[in-house]
């Protein structure tokens, strides 16, 4: 089975004409990290990989291409974990930084806490040397056209959160049986200056553990976060549910319980995997045994060779 990266381009309601880019980033972002696998790089290093390469993609809501807050700026959150010691580095509400899964990767590497925020993010990544980069470089017409329409106080606030979620993540087992999560989103369309999300939160945005599997999460946040989402499909793993079925049966309880949709991808230690959504869409792509699969509607799988 191993190894195996799945990797999605988040969940949500995304327009027609935007529907056919949102598969080639995450294809390519897939092929990638299984090409590092494959090399035996790890598995963190393969989440990573991916979750980058979406961020520098503007098509996507994290690193470039960011929603934008109420403000009209861009504040990103970004998980990464490894499933080898539970290890976990976070950043929230970060700023000027093209590439926040590599930052919270360094809170995880270089120092002795999950999670850091804001303005002391920040600094953080000046002492280790990440170049900061103009916000304006981050903001794609797209993303402004949107936060200028939210502004008008007759839009449907539901549907102006569906229209771009676009939250990145990926999962991955590599040749030795480890499992990693990476996730990085720029947020909620129009969301409160300084509102943190699930992304960032472990056990939300996502988890990994070599003992169970690994979950990248995307959807509502604060639906999330009420449900923990990525922690509940790993807890119906741990009592003998596939991947598929821990997937279904946990964003099943997110819609009844909360009214929350969302999308995930898993992989379990063996290199079993799934990619599930309650929302309309999900763009995603799993690149394992030479071949890579892909979708965005519900009930596609296409193939092709990687
Ligand atoms: N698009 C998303 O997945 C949004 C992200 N989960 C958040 O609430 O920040």
């Amino acid at each position: 089975m191993l190894p195996v990266v799945v990797v999605h381009g988040g969940a949500g309601h995304i327009p027609k004409d935007r529907a056919e880019i949102s598969y080639v980033g995450v294809k390519e972002a897939a092929r990638a990290a299984y090409s590092i696998l494959r090399s035996g790089g790890s598995a963190m290093d393969a989440v990573v990989e991916a979750v980058a390469m979406l961020e520098n993609n503007p098509v996507y809501n994290a690193g470039r291409g960011s929603v934008l807050n109420v403000k009209g700026e861009v504040e990103m959150d970004a998980l990464v974990m490894d499933g080898r010691t539970l290890a976990s580095g976070a950043v929230s509400a970060v700023r000027r930084v093209a590439n926040p899964i590599r930052l919270a990767r360094l809170v995880m590497e270089k120092t002795s806490h999950l999670c850091l925020t804001a303005e002391g993010a920040s600094q953080f990544a000046r002492t280790m040397g990440v170049p900061e980069v103009p916000e304006e470089s981050m903001i794609t017409d797209y993303a402004r056209m949107r936060w200028k329409k939210n502004l008008d106080p007759d839009t449907n606030p539901m549907e102006c959160q569906t229209g771009k979620m676009g939250t990145v993540g990926a999962v991955a087992v590599d040749l030795e049986g480890n499992v990693a999560c990476a996730t990085s989103t720029g947020g909620m369309t129009n969301k409160m200056e300084g509102r943190v999300g699930d992304t960032p939160c472990v056990g939300c945005g996502g988890y990994a553990d070599n003992h169970i599997g690994a979950v990248s999460s995307t959807g509502h946040g604060e639906t999330i976060m009420k449900v923990t989402l990525s922690r509940l499909i790993l807890f119906h793993m741990e009592q003998g549910k596939s991947p598929e079925e821990a997937s279904d049966e946990a964003l099943a309880y997110m819609k009844e319980r909360v009214h929350g949709l969302g999308g995930v991808v898993v992989v379990d230690p063996k290199g079993v995997w799934s990619a599930h959504f309650s929302s309309l869409q999900m763009s995603w792509a799993a690149a394992q045994q030479e071949q890579l699969h892909y979708g965005l509607y519900h009930g596609e799988d296409f193939t092709e060779p990687v």
